[in-house]
């Protein structure tokens, strides 16, 4: 059986999600998916930066408060995260970037994806920011280096959208995308009907590790715009910046507003959509609006969010689902993993240095 070794980039919920299920289920999650994986390389802001070649031991990690966490003082640790040496000269085969979304520019998460597919290594990330804001240039990088850049954790966490959006719908013309995109809002919105205040709301959803290290970009909209730039630019063929995209989020809406639509059999839904015109162009956009009971996203609620895809053999198709938390978002990382490996494990172009190691430990 073969083996992944992966560097770690940002060691958040995400990333120690996915370490939990690797540290707990590692050999069953092997046999079942037919390779093995192994951590090589952690870095973080906090915590500094660990490699260790023959595999880092992840349940002392684990067992560590996560503000407590420090690896200067370990073998192979520093209190400097070192990013650009670790992923550029640590010996890993796929870059798993999971730090902050910033979505003004991207980074430091585009230059950490550009690093790594530079390095030839694969990459596969649950950011935004990359995605969204350079998704055609690191996509061309990967495919000119040969190795993959995948990214279904950047809209609806672990469900499986684009995915699907781009396996399954072959064949179709899909003229336009709308849906809940955001698992913070719309975990607001639902306490807001409930009668808790807005400030707890939120604190509620950093607490479930639904929100973003700063949630505005979760109540102002900013990650559905992102989101919405990701779904038009893989799905409808778009090339949207960010200022095509009109954003409206939910602060806006008073408590009172919120309750009071319930009783009008309203319901008060952060909207996301994107619509293709017979020229080809694209509008998106970012808005609040009061949906009526009958509608597909109306009964969407909580964390759980939901895409609605308008195509021209089907009407509509809508896929819902988990659109935050730590491992749910830990899973669509490890749905990348199964996709690198399927497209690339028998690729005789991809660098020998990147192909499946045997290993005897599994
Ligand atoms: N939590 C969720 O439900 C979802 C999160 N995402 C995205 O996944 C990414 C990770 O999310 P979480 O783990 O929840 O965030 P988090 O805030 O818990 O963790 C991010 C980690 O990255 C580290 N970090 C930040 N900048 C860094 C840098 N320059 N170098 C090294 N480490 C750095 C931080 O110290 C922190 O530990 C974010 O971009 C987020 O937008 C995407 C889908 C769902
Ligand atoms: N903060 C985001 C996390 C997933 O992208 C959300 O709440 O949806």
């Amino acid at each position: 059986m073969g083996r992944y070794d992966l560097a770690l980039i940002g060691f958040g919920g995400v990333n120690r999600a996915l370490a939990e299920l690797m540290s707990r289920n590692g050999d069953r999650l092997a046999e079942e998916l037919g390779f093995a994986l192994r951590v090589v390389a952690i870095t973080d802001l906090r915590a500094g930066s660990l490699v260790d070649t023959d595999g880092i031991d992840l349940a002392p990690l684990l067992a560590a408060e996560p503000g407590e966490l420090s690896f200067a003082g370990l073998a192979g640790g520093s209190a400097d995260p070192r990013n650009e040496w670790v992923i550029r000269e640590v010996p890993a085969d796929i870059v798993v970037e999971a730090t902050f979304t910033n979505p003004t520019d991207g980074e430091p998460a585009l230059s950490h994806v550009r690093w790594a597919l530079e390095s030839g290594k694969h990459v596969c990330t649950t950011n935004k920011g990359p995605v969204a804001l350079a998704g055609r240039a690191l996509k061309r990088l990967a495919a000119e280096r040969g190795v993959g850049f995948e990214f279904e954790g950047s809209v609806l966490s672990g469900t499986p959208v684009l995915r699907t959006a781009e396996r399954m719908f072959g064949g179709l013309e899909i003229t336009g995308v709308q849906g809940i995109l955001n698992g913070t809002s719309n975990y607001v919105l639902g306490r807001l009907e409930e009668g808790v205040e807005l400030s707890a709301a939120i604190a509620e959803a950093q607490e479930l590790g639904y929100a973003e290290a700063d949630p505005t970009a979760d109540i102002e909209g900013h990650d559905v715009q992102l989101k919405v730039m990701i779904l038009a630019n893989e799905i409808l063929g778009a090339d949207l910046r960010r200022e095509d995209v009109f954003c409206e989020g939910i602060s806006s809406l008073s408590p009172h507003e919120v309750r009071d639509a319930v009783s009008k059999g309203l319901r008060w839904k952060l909207v996301g959509s994107a619509t293709r015109h017979e020229d080809g162009g694209v509008d998106a956009r970012v808005t609040p609006l009061a949906l009526p009971a009958h509608h597909p996203l109306a009964g969407i609620c909580g964390p759980v969010n939901g895409v609605a895809f308008h195509t021209d053999l089907l009407g509509t198709v809508t896929i819902s689902g988990p659109g935050a938390g730590r491992t749910e978002t830990a899973y669509a990382l490890l749905s990348d993993i199964t996709a690198i490996h399927q497209r690339h494990a028998d690729d005789d172009s991809a660098p020998t240095r990147l192909a499946v190691k045997e290993t005897h430990r599994v």
